[in-house]
């Protein structure tokens, strides 16, 4: 999974016109956080209120994210702004971008916002890997000769307050970044133990 993450970072690096190891450096040290999903079957028909995960884009960098055959009920948005399903294909696994992506390239990328709804008797299994640059690499855009689109965030700082706040104002990242060391003891041991 990991290796597999930082091809694809290879192969974003490419694409926005930058070295392909431009990113190396930055997410030599990262956190892969595991996500087990089951989600039993809904008792009723779900809606845009009341769905087994609610819509958001992930936090954090590259997400990959195995569905087991059969199971339905992903869904994310296109460019046009339609929810599309994302059906289970055999052998593949779904790569959402993460916000601290679309920071990076300047919002070339774009953060997939997607969800969970299931019908009435459907269940869903699902297992997830948030692979995370390293704890202190700052994310500022690396588009050189375009005028930044978002405040440079430090990434552990931008991951935890967001989970704490959840979508809080995008000026605020910059301010928390004295609240890394709460966690950093932690970070750094995940870090270490690779
Ligand atoms: O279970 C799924 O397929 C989606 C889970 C998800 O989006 C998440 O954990 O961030
Ligand atoms: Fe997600």
């Amino acid at each position: 999974m990991i290796h597999l993450a930082e091809k694809l970072m290879e192969s974003y690096a490419l694409a926005l016109g930058l070295t392909e190891d431009y990113f190396a450096p930055m997410v030599n040290k990262r956190a892969v956080i595991s996500r087990l999903a089951y989600y039993p079957p809904p008792p009723f028909e779900q809606n845009d209120d009341q769905m087994s995960c609610g819509v958001h884009s992930d936090q954090t960098g590259v997400t990959l994210l195995a569905q087991l055959d059969g199971t339905n009920g992903l869904q994310v948005k296109n460019s046009l702004d339609e929810w599309i399903d994302a059906v289970p294909i055999p052998g593949t696994l779904v790569v959402n971008i993460g916000d601290l992506i679309e920071r990076w390239s300047n919002g070339h990328f774009k953060a997939t916002k997607h969800r969970v709804i299931l019908r009435p008797g459907q269940e869903r299994y699902s297992a997830i890997a948030f692979h995370m640059p390293n704890y202190y690499t700052k994310i500022e855009s690396c588009i050189k000769g375009e005028a930044p689109k978002y405040v440079p965030v430090i990434t552990g700082d931008f991951v935890l307050k967001r989970e704490s706040l959840f979508y809080g104002p995008d000026e605020d990242w910059v301010e928390h970044e004295k609240n890394v060391e709460n966690t950093e003891h932690y970070f750094t041991k995940i870090q270490n133990s690779k």
